[in-house]
C-alpha cells in the first residue's frame, strides 16, 4: 500500500476546523478519507472529581496524549488499524468508547494545537490553519458551546478569558507560520476548499 496522504488542519477554537474539514469531505467524496480529531488525544481525567476536570486548562500542548496521537498517527500511515479513544465534551474527559479505525488513503488531523509538535507537524504533505478574527470565533464558540457541547454561558466566557485566549495567542496562532494554505473563514470558505479538494482528488487519482 502507498502511504497516506497526510493533511493536518489547524487554527483556534471555533475558526471553523470541523465545517471546512466536513466541506472538504462532502466535496472530495469521504469514502478515501480518514479524519482524526487532536480533542480524542486529551489526557484522561476520569480519575478527578468534576470541579477539577472544569478548571483545567484544555488549550495548553500539555493537555494532550502527544505520545499516543504521534503513535497512532505513524501506524495509521504505515497502514494499520488504530484503537482511538474518543472524548465527551460534557464531561470534561474521555469516553468509554474506544474506537476500532482502519487506515485509509488520505488521513486529516484536525485540532487546535495539530501544528505544535515538529515530529507530527514534519510527516504532513499539507498543512492548513483556518483563521477567523478572535471576536466573531469567540461568539460562534459561545454559541456552538452552549447548544452542542452541555455548557453554560457563563462557564464558557469564564474559561474564554481564563485559558482559551491567552493559550490561543501563545500556542495556536504561532504555528500560523507553518501553514501551506490560510483559509479565510468569515464568510465563505468555499474557493478555498476547492483548491485543497482538487489536490486531494489528484491524490485519489495516483491511489
Ligand atoms: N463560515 C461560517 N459561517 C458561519 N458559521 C460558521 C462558519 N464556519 C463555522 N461556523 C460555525 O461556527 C461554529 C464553530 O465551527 P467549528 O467548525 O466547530 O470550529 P472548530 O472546529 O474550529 O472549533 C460552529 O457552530 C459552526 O457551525
Ligand atoms: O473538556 C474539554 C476539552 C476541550 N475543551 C475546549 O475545546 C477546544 C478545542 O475544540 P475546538 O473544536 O477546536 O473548539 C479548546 O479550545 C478547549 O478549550 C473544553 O472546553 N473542554
Amino acid at each position: 500500500m502507498k502511504k497516506p496522504f497526510f493533511m493536518i488542519v489547524a487554527g483556534g477554537s471555533a475558526s471553523g476546523k470541523s465545517t471546512v474539514v466536513k466541506s472538504i469531505l462532502e466535496k472530495a467524496g469521504i469514502q478515501h478519507v480518514l479524519v482524526i480529531n487532536q480533542d480524542d488525544y486529551y489526557l484522561d481525567q476520569n480519575e478527578l472529581p468534576m470541579h477539577e476536570r472544569v478548571l483545567m486548562n484544555y488549550d495548553h500542548p500539555k493537555s494532550i496524549d502527544i505520545e499516543l496521537l504521534k503513535k497512532d498517527i505513524l501506524m495509521l500511515l504505515e497502514g494499520k488499524t488504530i484503537h482511538k479513544p474518543t472524548y465527551d465534551y460534557s464531561n470534561y474527559t474521555r469516553s468509554e468508547v474506544i474506537e476500532e479505525v482502519e487506515s485509509k488513503p488520505i488521513i486529516i488531523l484536525e485540532g487546535i494545537l495539530s501544528l505544535v509538535d515538529d515530529s507530527i507537524r514534519d510527516l504532513a504533505d499539507l498543512k492548513l490553519y483556518v483563521e477567523l478574527d478572535d471576536d466573531i470565533r469567540f461568539i460562534r464558540r459561545l454559541s456552538r458551546d452552549v447548544k452542542d457541547r452541555g455548557r453554560t454561558m457563563q462557564s464558557v466566557i469564564n474559561q474564554y478569558i481564563t485559558t482559551v485566549k491567552p493559550m490561543y495567542h501563545k500556542f495556536v496562532k504561532p504555528t500560523k507560520r507553518y501553514a501551506d494554505i490560510i483559509i479565510p473563514n468569515d464568510d465563505k470558505h468555499s474557493a478555498a476548499v476547492d483548491v485543497i479538494v482538487n489536490m486531494l482528488k489528484t491524490v485519489k487519482e495516483s491511489i
